[in-house]
C-alpha cells in the first residue's frame, strides 16, 4: 500500500514563501486540526495538487492558489510543494512541484515552473531526479501510488468545495462514477466487441451469399457432366452399332 510520508509548503496560499513548512503525517491516522483560516484546506488541496496536479476548484488557473506577492510585499513569489511518499511497491520517492507568481503591469501571470521525480537508486543509494512535463508526472504518481487519479481526486483528497458531488445533476454524477471505476475503459471495449460483432455478421452473410452461388453453379457443373457423359454413351452406342453394321 502507498503511503504519503512528509510534506513541504512553501508560497502556497497563507503559507510564508521565505519559510519552509513540514507537515509529518503519521500512521495509521493523521488528524489536521487548527483555528479556521490556519491552513487545513491548503493541506489538503497540496496533497492534491502533488498527486494529481489539479488546482483546487477556487484557485483561479493558479492565481490565487500561490501566496499573494501584494501579501508579501514583493512583485514575485515562488511556490513549492514537495511531497514524500511510497509507492504501492515500497520504494520512497519525492514529488516536487514549483511554481511562480508574477505582477506584471496590468496583471499577475502564473506558471508551474518545475516537476521534478526524486527516486533514491537502491544500489548506490544516490538521489535520481526525473524531471517531467506536468502532464507526464500527473499521470506517473497515481500510477507510482497504484491508485487512479479519479479515485485520488473523487474520494482521497475531496475538496471541501466538491465534497457535495454526489448530489449533482445526473449526468456529472454518471461520469464521476464513471472515473471512479474505470467505467469508461469497458464502454469503449464494449463498444469495439458490438463494432466487431457487427462486421463479422456482415462477412458471415457475404460467405452465406457466396456459398448459395457456388452451391448453384456446382449444381449446373453436375447437370453439364451427366450431359456430356449420356453424349458420349450415346456416340459411343452409334458408333459401335456403325462398325458392327
Ligand atoms: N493567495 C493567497 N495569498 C495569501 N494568503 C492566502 C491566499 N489565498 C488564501 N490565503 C489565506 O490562506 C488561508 C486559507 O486557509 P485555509 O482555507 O487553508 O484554512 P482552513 O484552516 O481550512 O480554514 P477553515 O477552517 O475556515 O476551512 C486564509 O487565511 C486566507 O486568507
Amino acid at each position: 500500500m502507498s503511503t504519503v510520508d512528509k510534506m513541504l509548503i512553501k508560497g502556497i496560499r497563507s503559507f510564508d514563501p521565505e519559510n519552509k513548512k513540514v507537515i509529518t503525517f503519521f500512521k495509521p491516522l493523521t488528524l489536521i486540526v487548527g483555528p479556521n483560516g490556519a491552513g487545513k484546506t491548503t493541506i489538503i488541496e497540496c496533497l492534491k495538487l502533488s498527486c494529481t496536479g489539479e488546482l483546487p476548484p477556487n484557485a483561479r488557473s493558479g492565481h490565487s492558489f500561490i501566496h499573494d506577492p501584494k501579501v508579501a510585499g514583493e512583485t514575485e513569489t515562488k511556490g513549492q510543494i514537495k511531497l514524500r511518499f511510497k509507492t504501492a511497491a515500497g520504494k520512497d520517492v519525492v514529488c516536487i512541484r514549483s511554481f511562480q507568481l508574477t505582477q506584471k503591469a496590468s496583471k499577475m501571470e502564473y506558471k508551474a515552473i518545475e516537476s521534478v521525480l526524486q527516486t533514491i537508486n537502491p544500489h548506490t543509494g544516490e538521489k535520481v531526479c526525473l524531471s517531467y512535463r506536468c502532464a507526464d508526472m500527473d499521470r506517473e504518481i497515481p500510477a507510482l501510488m497504484g491508485v487512479s487519479k479519479a479515485i485520488l481526486e473523487n474520494v482521497i483528497f475531496v475538496h471541501q468545495d466538491e465534497a457535495n458531488w454526489p448530489l449533482q445533476d445526473p449526468s456529472t454524477l454518471k461520469k464521476k462514477f464513471d472515473d471512479i471505476f474505470s467505467a469508461t475503459r469497458y464502454t469503449k471495449a464494449l463498444e469495439v466487441i458490438k463494432k466487431l460483432h457487427k462486421d463479422q455478421a456482415q462477412e458471415i452473410k457475404t460467405y452465406k451469399l457466396k456459398l448459395e452461388n457456388l452451391q448453384i453453379l456446382k449444381d449446373a457443373a453436375y447437370k453439364c457432366k451427366s450431359a456430356i457423359l449420356s453424349a458420349l454413351h450415346i456416340s459411343l452406342k452409334l458408333n459401335i452399332e456403325f462398325l458392327a453394321g
